[in-house]
């Protein structure tokens, strides 16, 4: 019984001889076939590149002539675009070359608005020299040096076409009415004196490392706060939540939390939120109150009701406190590590 079943159980010889036939031979044809694919493929490409080379490659769009193009101004690990379809910049996402050229066809004049008041005129030759190496280079940029000690800004070499530009402010008791201040003394001296057409609010304890260059230009530009921009729900976002202050923004709402150690955008619309957040700020002093960050939450209350038209990843706002995440892939300008009580007027935090 076992031996019958057995039998039953064996293809005939004749069978097993097609059978291996038959795969031997798809294999074949499968290899010829493979090999033809590869062969009209080498082919295609040398009669593209001749082609190119007789007529010119302009002839075909980049993404065509150089398919790695297409694909090094994507990443699929971050959010490259906001819920109101605007870019959210980080490496890898623009051609710095395109964009760059795009922007020096235009010869924008570009104004740094920076604060050194006190003990923290020790950070204007660090950042100023590490700017003239990275910070849109070529084009034509304004340095404004706010400070209580016009003889304490150092001598430091410029690019052509880039200036500084000293202003005078009064010295302060609390590091809290200097930050503030930054929206009152934006407001006048762009009234008074500043011809630009773009303008970027810094804050002076900085370093750049890497290009900082024109795909940060637009309208109405804001950084991420690195501290904030991954794991953070809209409700544990540090925004004032006193509705007594008027930069209270109630639970629920807001998109990010901005930084307001960088952020920019054309003159016209700096002006009108500096102005904004000037004002609003006086309103909250006549009612005895000050905004949990300051300036920082008048900033992200603004930006919440008038959205930026562009939003920068924390590349463009690190801090050398924080390890670098993998999803930050260069670190283009960062906050220095600093003793808080020591160069603070009032001390820390
Ligand atoms: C990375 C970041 O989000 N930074 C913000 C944060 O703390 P920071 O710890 O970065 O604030 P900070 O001490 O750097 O002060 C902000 C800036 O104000 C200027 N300054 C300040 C004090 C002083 O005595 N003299 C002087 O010149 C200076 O340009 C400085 O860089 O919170 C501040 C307000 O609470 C501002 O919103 C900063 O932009
Ligand atoms: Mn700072």
């Amino acid at each position: 019984m076992t031996s019958q079943v057995h039998r039953e159980g064996k293809i005939p010889k004749t069978e097993r001889v097609c059978f291996v036939s038959a795969v031997v031979g798809l294999c074949v044809y499968q290899y010829r076939f493979i090999s033809e694919i590869k062969c009209w493929t080498i082919l295609a490409d040398i009669s593209k590149k001749a082609y190119a080379n007789l007529f010119g490659a302009e002839t075909e769009s980049p993404a065509v002539v150089n398919p790695n193009l297409y694909f090094s101004t994507r990443r699929t690990d971050v959010a490259t675009v906001t819920n109101w379809n605007a870019p959210l910049v980080w490496e890898g996402t623009f051609d710095p070359i395109v964009i760059d050229d795009i922007y020096k066809k235009m010869d924008p004049r570009v104004a740094v608005v920076v604060f050194a008041v006190g003990k923290y005129t020790r950070f204007i030759k660090g950042f100023l020299e590490s700017a003239e190496n990275h910070f849109l280079v070529d084009f034509r940029v304004t340095y404004y040096v706010f400070t209580d000690n016009a003889k304490g800004v150092p001598q430091v070499a410029l690019g052509k076409g880039r200036n500084i530009t000293v202003v005078p402010v009064p010295s302060a008791n609390r590091w809290q009415d200097v930050v503030l201040s930054r929206m009152k003394w934006a407001t006048i001296t762009i009234d008074k004196q500043v011809g630009a057409d773009y303008l970027f609010m810094m804050d002076i304890d900085s370093i750049f490392y890497n290009r900082f260059g024109a795909e940060s230009l637009s309208r109405l530009s804001a950084v991420l706060h690195r501290g904030y921009y991954k794991n953070t729900k809209r409700n544990r976002f540090p925004y004032e939540r006193r509705p007594q202050s008027k930069a209270y923004i109630p639970a629920g709402e807001g998109d990010y939390y901005y930084t307001a150690a960088v952020w920019s955008g054309y003159l016209e619309d700096m002006y009108k939120l500096v102005k904004h957040c000037y004002f609003q700020s006086e309103e909250d002093k006549k009612n005895n109150i000050e905004a949990v960050w300051q300036e920082e939450s008048h900033l992200n209350k603004y930006l919440l009701y008038n959205k930026p038209t562009k939003v920068l990843s924390p590349e463009y706002l690190w801090s050398d406190y924080d390890k670098v995440p993998l999803d930050i892939k260069v670190v283009r300008i960062s906050q220095l590590r600093k003793n808080y009580a020591e160069v603070r007027p009032n001390g820390g935090h």
